[in-house]
């Protein structure tokens, strides 16, 4: 089993944009070159990737976010496709494979299924040239049964891996402060709660709120997590090395 593996969540935000929802290419492109070197020094990653849902709501011509189940399952089954058509001609460039893997709450929920999960993402990343993407299965969850959130999914996904690190890629540095100043390092997630504020992106779910509920279920699993902007995926591999960038929230 490995036991270095570093799972890499990213934001609607980061890669769609925030007036229709529509693939950000040149935000997939610098993603996409940040994570291949990762994989090319030997770095195993599993990516959970959102953006499904903006990226299909142009096909159905809505103006924003849908309000209503089916709406909203039908932009995800447009949108996944077109998220891993861009992800797979992109790493196609760096020789890297990609591998589709959606997954629903009960998945995560059941020891069985989970483990059938997990043995196929480690045997995805034996040979080193393949790169799991993870979503949630939107088209199919049913409402009760959805994890909800990506922030939560990458969490217990890196749980369940024992993951050595999570990274949550946004449109923001990190925690930011109410002055607008990110940081650095949170020991105490008590601590800061009050710095998080009602908003989130426009095709995003949780905001700052589910990222911390998130950040704490990894950590009080043993895995290091820090949330950084997407936006500056070349700060990736200074993360993964334990640099400083974004906000880091160490094990206790
Ligand atoms: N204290 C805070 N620091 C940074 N961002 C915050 C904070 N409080 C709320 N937010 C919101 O959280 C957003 C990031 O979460 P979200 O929109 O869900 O992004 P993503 O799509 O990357 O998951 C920011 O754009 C901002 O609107
Ligand atoms: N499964 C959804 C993820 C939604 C979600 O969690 O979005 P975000 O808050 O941007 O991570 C999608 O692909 O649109």
């Amino acid at each position: 089993m490995l036991d270095n593996i570093v799972v890499i969540k990213i934001g609607t935000g980061v890669l769609t944009r925030e007036q229709d929802g529509t693939l950000d290419e040149a935000s997939l492109v610098r993603l996409v070159t940040s994570v291949s070197e990762l994989v090319a020094d030997g770095v195993p990653v599993v990516m959970v990737s959102s953006g499904a849902v903006g990226a299909g709501v142009s096909a159905l011509q809505l103006d924003g976010y849908p309000d209503d189940t089916a709406s909203r399952q039908a932009c995800a089954a447009v949108g996944q496709t077109r998220l891993m058509h861009a992800y797979e001609t992109l790493f196609q460039k760096f020789q890297i494979n990609v591998a589709q893997i959606l997954l629903t709450s009960e998945d995560l929920d059941s020891d069985q299924r989970s483990g059938l999960v997990m043995n196929t993402l480690h045997r995805l990343l034996k040979g080193g040239n393949i790169v799991p993407i993870i979503n949630e299965n939107d088209s199919v969850a049913v409402e009760e049964l959805r994890v909800g959130d990506n922030d939560m999914m990458s969490a217990r996904v890196a749980k369940r891996l024992q993951a050595r690190l999570l990274v949550m890629l946004s449109t923001v540095d990190g925690l930011q402060r109410a002055d607008g100043s990110t940081v650095d390092m949170v020991t105490d997630l008590n601590e800061v709660a009050s710095h998080v504020r009602a908003d989130h992106g426009k095709f995003s779910i949780g905001g700052m709120a589910s990222k911390l509920l998130a950040v704490g279920t990894a950590v009080e699993a043993g895995v290091e997590t820090v949330i950084a902007s997407g936006r500056k995926p070349s700060a990736l591999a200074k993360i993964v090395a334990g640099g400083q960038a974004g906000t880091r929230f160490p094990v206790k």
